[in-house]
């Protein structure tokens, strides 16, 4: 596989003002050559025509050639920079398809080579994807944390710190005869896996934060059919999402849209109201709003004053919010009641409702360095290292080589996440994240 050129729009869609071809491989040179009649001087931008082998013009763009190993994926690289037009890039494609061993990339090929020769591992590999992805402030900083490489240098220095622990447990196993390893030697070895313990055990805490960064806040909207859900919902994500009627019982699907709070994706999900209901379409909305609940980081329980009407408790695991609606036509019980009173009507309290989202978020992440895991891959290899410290600590002690081997353990599943240890059986399913051309 490795030994063909791959070539394909890295830029976004087309029509664009500029659009990247890059390709990479063995042939990217004698491409280049065919295209323009040289090849450009490594890494500079190089205006220059593009032509058909028979001569005639294609466009004309800026060349660039990144010779092995100083690329982004460590083979010979090009970027052809054309006009943004599908009938250029057509042109263009059509051309590369004629040269031997040069065909299209797949997804994520290009990032799938630069980890295969080391350019990138796969921390930040996803990082990158995150990158690509990111919607939010939040997600972005997040996504350049692991994409340059931090979590990455931390996993890497907690698996040095395994294998020197090991090579010293190995010594004293080689030794044991001749008394000459000192016992406190041990001692400092086990002294050291204890802190290790410590510190990837506060580090995993974190990931539930690095989730909701990366994956969303789950806000939602609970309460009385009628009592103002899908309006508070469309008031929030400023357009109509959702269908408004005075009709009990309007809203049956979840209906979700995304926020943009402080810099943090929020998911804000809108439910059937919540009542014994009769009809079967209702039910349905009911048990998928009682699910949706149960998964939530907060729950808005909306109630309308005017009614003062008392929903079916819902289960929620999640904090809840309790807000009064229509505070237009009502003041209700008094605002003691409730958390929050809000009017869709005039406006009123939805900026003191944004904030308190923002603020019940930001508690529930807590505060500190971006330097944490957000992904289920990289969190459960982490809780089996954790589980393989935990077996090499456990008391009374195994003996010397069954602690040994569990430190191996603990340092194989680091280098899962970090790839440098057998994930073969797990590229497919990263390197499938990305778009053609990255
Ligand atoms: N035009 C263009 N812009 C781009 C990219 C690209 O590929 N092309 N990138 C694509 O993601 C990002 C920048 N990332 C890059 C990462 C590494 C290398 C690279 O050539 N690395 C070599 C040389 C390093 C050096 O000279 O300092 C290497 O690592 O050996 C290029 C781009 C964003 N902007
Ligand atoms: N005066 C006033 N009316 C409101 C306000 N918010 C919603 N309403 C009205 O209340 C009625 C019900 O609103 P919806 O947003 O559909 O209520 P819901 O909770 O989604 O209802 P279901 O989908 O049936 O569960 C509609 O007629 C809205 O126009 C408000 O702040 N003030």
């Amino acid at each position: 596989m490795s030994n063909e050129t791959i070539y394909a729009l890295s830029s976004g869609a087309v029509p664009s003002g500029v659009a990247v071809i890059r390709l990479s491989g063995a042939k990217t040179r004698d491409a280049v050559q065919l295209l323009t009649g040289d090849v450009p001087p490594a890494r500079r931008a190089s205006l220059r025509t593009i032509r058909l082998r028979n001569g005639s013009i294609i466009d004309s763009g800026l060349v660039l050639f990144f010779p092995s190993p100083a690329s982004f994926t460590g083979e010979d690289c090009a970027e052809l920079q054309m006009h943004g037009s599908r009938a250029v890039i057509n042109a263009l494609f059509e051309e590369l398809e004629t040269i031997d061993s040069v065909r299209m990339a797949a997804e994520g090929e290009f990032s799938r080579r630069a980890f295969e020769n080391g350019k990138l591992d796969l921390v930040e590999i996803e990082g990158l994807a995150d990158l690509i992805a990111a919607e939010t402030e939040m997600q972005r900083r997040l996504a350049v944390e692991h994409s340059q490489g931090k979590l990455s240098r931390l996993y890497d220095s907690w698996a040095e710190r395994l294998t020197r622990a090991r090579a010293l447990i190995e010594a004293e196993l080689d030794f044991a005869d001749e008394d000459d390893v000192p016992g406190s030697v041990s001692d400092l070895v086990w002294d050291d896996v204890g802190r290790l313990q410590v510190e990837i055990k506060s580090h995993l805490a974190h990931a539930h934060a690095g989730e909701i960064i990366r994956d969303g806040f789950k806000v939602v909207i609970a309460g009385a059919p009628n009592a103002g859900k899908s309006t508070l919902m469309n008031a929030l994500a400023r357009r109509e999402v959702a269908i408004v009627t005075d009709v009990a019982g309007t809203t049956r699907d979840v209906l979700h849209v995304d926020l943009d709070i402080n810099g943090f994706l929020v998911k804000l999900y809108d439910t059937a109201g919540l009542r014994e209901a009769n009809e079967l379409v209702e039910q349905e909305g009911i048990r998928r709003a009682t699910q949706v609940i149960s998964e939530a980081s907060l729950v808005l329980y909306l109630e309308d004053m005017a009614e003062g009407t008392r929903a079916l408790q819902p289960i929620a695991n999640a904090e809840v919010l309790r807000i009064g609606t229509k505070a237009d036509i009502s003041a209700g019980n008094g605002p003691d009641a409730y958390d929050l009173t809000i009017s869709a009507v005039t406006d009123a309290g939805l900026v003191a409702l944004r904030a308190a989202i923002a603020e019940r978020l930001e508690r529930q992440l807590g505060s500190h360095s971006l330097a944490i895991p957000s992904r289920k891959r990289q969190k459960d290899s982490l809780a089996e290292c954790l589980k393989a410290i935990e077996a090499a600590l456990v008391d009374p002690p195994a003996e010397l080589d069954i602690r040994a081997e569990n430190l191996r353990i603990a340092g194989n599943a680091l280098g899962r996440i970090t790839g440098r240890v057998d994930v073969e059986n797990l590229l497919d399913v990263i390197f499938s994240e990305f778009c053609i051309g990255k």
